[in-house]
């Protein structure tokens, strides 16, 4: 099964577009898990396992486990969703970029080591940095487009020919890039008019939409920007809103991540 297919069946069998970001910030951590040795991969299994009824994919940051010298917790969670919960896609963040050479290493990195489905990057070297991933011909590439922070416009917003540079970025790849049909594009939930001037610029095209939770994007403008005409086509992220949900009287650390996947997964759907 392709990433794409792996995708539009996890959006049917758990009726969610909400993609789990695994960002572990170890500051951030239940008393019970400080000071473990494993507590990286402990904590964010805990998250997997409360909150893969409800994900249509998991996004660990490739960040918050090398900087901590914790890729080895990072190849272990990757294997237990694989073995868990074989049809949630994993999507490892890394937004790489860099010579082809370079980037079929990294490609390798991604997709071998570490068995994710799909891997983010970054388009600004082109599409020969970007091709070494599209040969890996069932995975995914979810390209960087207008992303979430405001100095994502520093570059993304420059008039190029007379549109901005993120779309010129979103027509190049719907309309040259992905040949594959393996293309998915980012776009920000902090700038719902972009997310429909992709939409529109895309057709069904997957757009992986961080910036819902802890950045303050607008659920409601953001489904209603995003949704394909069956009301899918979008992996909306939500990370730290999720992993360090404040608990209620009576909850665990993993019940309030349920609870509030749960609600955000609904708020989703109320509006596809
Ligand atoms: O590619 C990404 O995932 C990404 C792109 C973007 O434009 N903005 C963005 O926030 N992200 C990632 O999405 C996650 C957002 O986390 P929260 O803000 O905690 O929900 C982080 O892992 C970011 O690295």
């Amino acid at each position: 099964m392709t990433f794409i297919q792996q995708l539009q069946a996890a959006w049917q069998s758990n009726q969610s577009l909400l993609c789990v970001g695994l960002d572990p910030d170890i500051q951030r951590f239940p008393a019970e898990l400080q000071g473990q040795p494993d507590a990286i991969y402990q904590f964010c299994k805990a998250m997997v396992d409360a909150t893969a009824a409800v994900a249509c994919s998991f996004k660990p940051q490739i960040a918050y486990f090398a900087a901590l010298r914790a890729e080895d917790q990072l190849e272990a969670i990757c294997r237990y969703i694989k073995q868990q919960y074989p049809h949630i896609p994993v999507i490892l963040d890394a937004k790489r970029g860099d010579i082809g050479a370079t980037a079929e290493q990294y490609a390798r990195e991604a997709y071998e080591r570490y068995g994710a489905d799909a891997v983010t990057v970054n388009p600004y070297m082109g599409f020969d940095s970007v091709q070494p991933y599209m040969e890996w011909k069932d995975k995914g590439v979810i390209i960087l487009c207008r992303t979430s922070n405001a100095g994502g416009s520093d570059l993304q917003f420059l008039d190029v020919g007379g549109k901005p540079l993120y779309q010129h970025v979103a027509q190049l790849v719907a309309e040259k890039w992905n040949a594959n049909g393996q293309a998915a594009l980012v776009v920000g939930a902090t700038f719902p008019n972009e997310i429909a001037a992709v939409r529109d610029i895309t057709g069904d095209m997957p757009l992986l939409i961080p910036g819902i939770g802890a950045q303050g994007g607008d659920i409601e403008a953001t489904v209603r920007a995003g949704r394909t005409a069956n009301g899918t086509g979008m992996m909306i992220n939500s990370s730290r809103a999720i992993l360090y949900a404040r608990a209620e009287a009576g909850e665990s650390y993993t019940d309030a991540a349920r609870r509030v996947a749960t609600q955000t997964r609904d708020a989703i759907n109320q509006f596809r």
